[in-house]
C-alpha cells in the first residue's frame, strides 16, 4: 500500500530525517515513535505528500489517503458540520452514505452539540475530533494520524482506539505517539525515526503455551479460544496465548478432557 525507499528530507539546510526506509503492504497498524524533535511529523507528512523527500522515494498504492495533522487548521470559517460535509463532498461517496457515517462518528464521539459551531469558537479536543472524523469519511486505505490522542479526553481516547483496532484490520494505519496505550493496544509494528528500525512488537514478546489434552469429543474444542490445534488420534496440542493458558486449562478440564503437558513456547 506504501512503500518508502531510502528517504532523507532536509529542511532549512538542517537534515530532519535520513535514509529512512519503510513498507506498509497488509492491513496494520505502525506506531512511528522518536524523542520530540526527532522528525516524526515530517515522516508522517512525507507519506501524505505534503512534504515532498530530499532524496529518496515514497510510493502510494492508493489516493485515498487520510491524514490528521498533529493541530487542527486555525481560522477556518465553517461551523463544524458544515466543514465535514465539504471535505466528505470531495469524496466518491453518495450523500445519504455521507449523512449516516456522519451521525455515526458524531455521536461516537459525543460531538452533536457542536455541530453547528463555527469551528473557530470549538475547543481543542473537538476539533481534533473534526480532523479524524474528516479523515475517517473518506474511507480512506491508508491513514495517517499525528499524535491522535491529543487533546481527547479519556472516553474519547478509549473509542478511537477501539476504531481503529477495528480499522487496522482492513487497511494500513500509521500513527506518530508517545503513548504506550497506543502502541500496547494497537501496534503491529514500530518504526523508530532515529534508527530507521522497524520492530514487530507482539510478534517479539507475546508469549504462547503449548496444552496437550486427551479428549472424547472434538466439538470440544469449538470454543475454544487456541491459536492452533494440532490432532493426534484422541490427543490434541493446543497453542494459546500465555496470559489466557490457565483460563483455557479450567476450560478444557470442565469439558474433561484429560491434560497430558503444559509446556512454553516463544512465537518466532
Ligand atoms: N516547517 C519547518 N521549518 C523548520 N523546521 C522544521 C519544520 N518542520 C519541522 N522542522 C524541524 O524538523 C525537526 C523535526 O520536527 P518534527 O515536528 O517532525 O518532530 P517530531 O518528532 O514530530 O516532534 P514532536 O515529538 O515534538 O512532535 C525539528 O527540529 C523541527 O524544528
Amino acid at each position: 500500500m506504501i512503500e518508502v525507499l531510502n528517504i532523507s528530507k532536509k529542511i532549512d539546510r538542517k537534515l530532519v530525517l535520513e535514509n529512512l526506509s519503510f513498507t506498509c503492504t497488509s492491513p496494520s497498524a505502525t506506531a512511528v515513535c522518536g524523542t520530540n524533535g526527532s522528525g516524526k511529523s515530517t515522516f508522517l507528512k512525507m507519506l501524505a505528500g505534503i512534504y515532498e523527500p530530499t532524496k529518496g522515494k515514497v510510493t502510494r498504492g492508493t489516493k485515498k489517503i487520510g491524514y490528521v495533522p498533529e493541530h487542527f487548521p486555525e481560522n477556518l470559517r465553517f461551523r463544524l458540520k458544515e466543514y465535514l460535509l465539504l471535505t466528505a463532498s470531495f469524496q466518491d461517496i453518495s450523500k445519504k452514505e455521507i449523512e449516516a457515517e456522519l451521525s455515526e462518528y458524531t455521536s461516537l464521539f459525543g460531538i452533536e452539540p457542536f455541530l453547528h459551531t463555527p469551528l473557530k469558537q470549538c475547543s481543542k479536543g473537538t476539533k481534533q475530533k473534526a480532523g479524524l472524523i474528516q479523515a475517517l469519511l473518506m474511507k480512506p486505505e491508508i491513514l495517517l494520524l499525528d499524535e491522535p490522542l491529543t487533546g481527547l479526553d479519556t472516553a474519547s481516547q478509549h473509542k478511537l482506539i477501539q476504531l481503529l483496532e477495528k480499522l487496522k484490520k482492513e487497511i494500513c494505519i500509521i500513527f506518530t505517539t508517545h503513548e504506550d496505550i497506543m502502541i500496547e493496544k494497537l501496534a503491529d509494528h514500530i518504526l523508530y525515526v532515529e534508527t530507521g528500525e522497524v520492530i514487530c512488537p507482539k510478534e517479539r514478546t507475546k508469549e504462547e503455551r503449548l496444552i496437550k489434552v486427551k479428549f472424547n469429543n472434538k466439538e470440544t474444542f469449538k470454543q475454544v479460544d487456541a491459536f492452533h490445534i494440532e490432532y493426534e488420534g484422541d490427543t490434541a496440542l493446543l497453542t494459546v496465548d500465555k496470559d489466557r493458558s490457565d483460563q483455557i486449562l479450567m476450560d478444557l478440564l470442565h469439558k474433561e478432557c484429560s491434560v497430558l503437558e503444559v509446556r512454553e513456547k516463544r512465537r518466532q
